[in-house]
């Protein structure tokens, strides 16, 4: 494929540095340091199994012990569920109070912009064909990867017919008018908004706020005081990703912090430096601080995107090269409505295609779902559990709104997020280890658990698909990550396949 960014070419030697894979002690310094700060009992990274890096246990592990929590390193809510529910733009927590939650989601669906929750709309052909994301609510494993939603996807998706409200409750429940009966046993954290002013980013406390305004927030909010180019490119260039793929946002997300820290590296540098040369510093890329900068993204595991997007179903193998193609010019589009809105002339070769290629096929491959549990869902729970008399004086109240709001009254929030340490684990079709979400874990962290009893030194491996498909379903899946599976299941169950 012939060359679309300009930058690719201008760039060419420090695309080549940020992509090139990072040595063995520099894995082995980046992946102990964090490890150091996760809830993990001995685990360790190493770079030489054969398939990269890969997690193996440095001590004994039983069977059902937690092997590791891993933190996001980056993540988003799926633009569809920020309907359904009001988060923390930086930790993912539910906010306000039960009564703004239920409000909201109300006031949004009277407004109709659960509209497009039917999940009738035409599908986004762009998309990988392994949008396999399933309803959290039914589901007790993270799938890992493919997580990008499709245009139109859902995420709440009653079709049950949802019983209207008299008028004002909404109104009252939105605005704390309204208390519901034992709401204060599940207080939630009060909503801090967005320091930039977008009214778009809530947060649970102001050290979110902070943290993400200085991770990547500053120069991707639309408010009056964000630190972007262009305020209008921004608002396109998000228009865009809420329409095709929020895997976009995610990866600005990356790009940005990527920016804000080499600033910073910059910063540090220069304070120690004489007024002359601080005043004489030059606007030139300081490669080493950009790769510095860059390191956490250079320990993913990386292909291009349009490399390694499956072929989706409705895609004919002879069109495979136009369709790549289109991908390719997908991503072009986003990154010219990125690089409009937050471009930085020191940081230019972050707005090559070949690196936003890159970044985008590293959530593609390594994702998990996001999952964090509604406290909505425990309030109604618990009305459910009182004693026939003040359940009876409860329901009075809440009933009505269980109608009103339908089956899928209590969504969990959903989204797509890169969590480094869990993305090292290689797979297996008999694994010895699986991301949970059980309804402990849906705190936006990845719970590994132990299936079997692992070694010290064994290979902590989990499944990228479903390990009871029959072989032929898994190795079709698992081409998706292009490789070909030669765990002892596949090896014994491939002779079988071939015998009969
Ligand atoms: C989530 S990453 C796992 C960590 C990766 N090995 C690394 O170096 O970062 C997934 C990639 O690891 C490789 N991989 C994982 N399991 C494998 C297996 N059983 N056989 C061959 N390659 C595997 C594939 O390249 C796959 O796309």
């Amino acid at each position: 494929m012939e060359t679309i960014c300009p930058i690719d070419l201008r760039c060419a030697n420090e695309i080549s540095a940020l992509l090139t894979p990072p040595s063995s002690p520099e894995v082995q310094e980046y992946f102990d340091g964090l490890l150091s700060t996760r809830q993990c009992r001995d685990i360790g990274v190493k770079q030489d199994g054969g398939f990269g890096k890969g997690a193996y246990a440095a001590s004994e592990f039983k069977e059902g012990e937690l092997v590791l929590k891993d933190q996001m390193l980056v993540g988003a809510q799926h633009s569809s569920n920020k309907i359904d529910c009001l988060v923390c733009s930086f930790c993912f927590r539910f906010i306000g109070s039960i009564e703004l939650q239920i409000g909201r989601r109300l006031y949004l669906q009277q407004l109709g912009a659960s509209v497009n929750h039917d999940c009738d709309m035409e599908t986004y052909s762009y998309t990988s064909k392994d949008c396999r994301e399933t309803d959290s609510s039914d589901d007790d494993d993270y799938s890992l990867t493919k997580t990008s939603k499709k245009l139109g996807e859902c995420t709440s998706g009653s079709s049950k017919t949802k019983l209207p409200l008299p008028d004002g409750i909404v109104e009252s429940l939105m605005n704390s008018h309204l208390m519901l009966p034992y709401s204060n046993m599940f207080s939630l954290p009060q909503a801090v908004p967005c320091p930039g002013g977008c009214g778009e980013a809530y947060y649970c406390s102001s050290s979110c706020a902070e943290a993400d305004w200085e991770t990547s927030h500053s120069l991707l909010c639309t408010g009056e005081r964000s630190d972007s180019v262009c305020r209008e490119a921004l608002l396109k260039f998000l228009q865009h990703a809420d329409e095709t793929n929020d895997i976009f946002i995610l990866a600005a997300k990356a790009i940005c912090s990527t920016i804000l820290k080499y600033h910073k590296l910059k910063a540090t540098k220069l304070e120690g430096q004489e007024k002359y040369v601080r005043a004489n510093a030059s606007d030139h890329c300081v490669l080493s601080l950009l790769l510095e900068a860059w390191k956490p993204i250079s320990m993913g595991h990386k292909k291009r995107w349009w490399d390694c997007i499956a072929l989706p179903d409705d895609v004919n193998s002879s069109d495979e090269t136009a369709f790549r193609m289109q991908i390719r010019e997908l991503a072009f589009r986003s990154l010219q409505l990125l690089k409009e809105a937050v471009f930085d002339k020191e940081c230019e070769p972050l707005f090559s295609l070949e690196i936003y290629g890159h970044v985008i096929g590293m959530f593609e491959l390594n994702n998990l779902d996001l999952v964090v549990a509604s406290p909505v869902e425990n309030y109604f729970l618990y009305i459910d559990d009182l004693p026939y008399h003040e359940k009876q004086e409860a329901e009075k109240i809440t009933k009505p709104l269980l109608d009103a709001l339908g089956e899928d009254y209590a969504l969990c929030c959903q989204g797509t997020a890169f969590f480094p340490l869990q993305s090292c684990m290689n797979h297996s079709c008999c694994p010895n280890a699986k991301a949970f979400k059980r309804e402990e874990d849906r705190d936006g962290q990845a719970t590994i658990i132990a299936l079997t009893p692992i070694c010290k030194g064994e290979e902590v491996t989990i499944s990228y698909v479903d390990e009871d498909l029959p072989f032929e379903d898994r190795q079709a899946s698992l081409a998706d990550y292009g490789f070909i599976c030669r765990c002892p299941k596949c090896i014994e169950e491939e002779e079988t396949v071939r015998e009969s």
